[in-house]
């Protein structure tokens, strides 16, 4: 049994034979059951609880790659993010749920800062990249975003061929020969699954691509500079059942590699690719556990009720 659901709040499904993926999901739901869900909690016994959560498992053989601690943000006035504690394994998937404008994306997007890019934006806690503060302003970005690679909901090719979009981001970091390019081209796209079906066209443009190549096209750019962390903000939304299938078997191989983060609206998504599932909720994180017991035995109401589909 985990911290988390040793320490479950009243209204947990603990204890219940029916995993909560086989209950019925009826809307009925109302906001008295998520005011009765929530127990006082001091943001310390919160971060306690999301740290340390997954530990009596998956993290017990991961250690955390990313962590968390008292994450707050602000686009203006508003506070999108409130005191977010959480540990992000090593070489393992973890996944963000949570409803529409809950705050996935903004959290996701806090690891590389791809925020600086905007004014009027503050993060205030910590963001510790295998124990260094990411969001201290000594460190440079560029070098954090080869670290920390993103790939974006739209596939994004850039206007020019297969063969320049992987070159062009290794390029920024790296002087290599033209061997060693071809090298590391074909490498990317052999990691992304996708050089037997572009092997022959490395020259054409990689927006004659289909969608689903096109996102393992920028899967490879995005591997192609070598990062340690992957961030995939809905990489599947834009995509048919197949070219999904195949990013999800991608994700599945990446992680002997990789930390991967995924941000998904598709339950079914995050437990099938995903090891450990933070959910979020109106700018909180609500529970982060490993999937399986998330899907089964979540310690939150507002857990269950989202991912029974009672509300979202
Ligand atoms: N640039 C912005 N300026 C002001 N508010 C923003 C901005 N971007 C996002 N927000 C707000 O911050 C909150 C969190 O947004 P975010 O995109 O992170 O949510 P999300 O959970 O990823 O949503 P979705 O699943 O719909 O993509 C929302 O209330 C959103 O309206």
């Amino acid at each position: 049994m985990t911290q988390t659901q040793a320490r479950s709040a009243p209204n947990a499904v603990e204890g219940s034979s029916t995993p909560v993926s086989e209950r019925p999901t009826t809307r009925q739901a109302h906001d008295g059951d998520h005011a009765a869900a929530s127990t006082p909690e001091s943001s310390d016994e919160t971060r306690a609880r999301n740290e340390t959560s997954s530990s009596g498992s998956e993290q017990a053989q991961h250690e955390a790659k990313l962590l968390v601690r008292d994450l707050n943000f602000h686009y203006g006035d508003f506070q999108a993010l409130k005191n977010i504690s959480m540990a992000v394994p090593a070489n393992q998937v973890t996944a963000f749920i949570g409803p529409s404008g809950c705050g996935k994306s903004t959290l996701l997007r806090c690891f590389n800062r791809i925020h600086d890019l905007y004014p009027g934006l503050k993060t205030q806690g910590e963001l510790l990249l295998d124990g260094q503060n990411v969001l201290d302003r000594k460190v440079d970005v560029n070098l954090l975003r080869a670290r920390i690679g993103m790939v974006f909901q739209k596939p994004t090719p850039f206007p020019m061929s297969v063969y320049d979009n992987i070159a062009f981001g290794v390029k920024l970091y790296e002087r290599l020969s033209k061997r060693d390019m071809d090298e590391r081209v074909e490498w990317a796209l052999k990691k992304a699954a996708l050089w037997d079906e572009v092997k022959d066209k490395l020259k054409q443009s990689g927006q004659a691509l289909s969608g689903g190549q096109q996102q393992r096209l920028c899967i490879a750019r995005t591997i192609a500079v070598k990062p340690e962390v992957i961030l995939l903000d809905e990489p599947t939304s834009a995509l048919d059942p197949i070219s999904t299938g195949y990013i999800e078997d991608l994700i599945n191989e990446l992680k002997r590699d990789y930390t991967i983060v995924i941000v998904t609206h598709n339950m079914q998504q995050a437990a099938r690719v995903s090891d450990i599932t933070a959910f979020m909720y109106l700018g909180e994180l609500i529970e982060c556990d490993d999937t399986d017991t998330i899907f089964t035995h979540p310690a939150n109401k507002q857990t269950e009720d989202y991912i029974t589909g009672r509300y979202g």
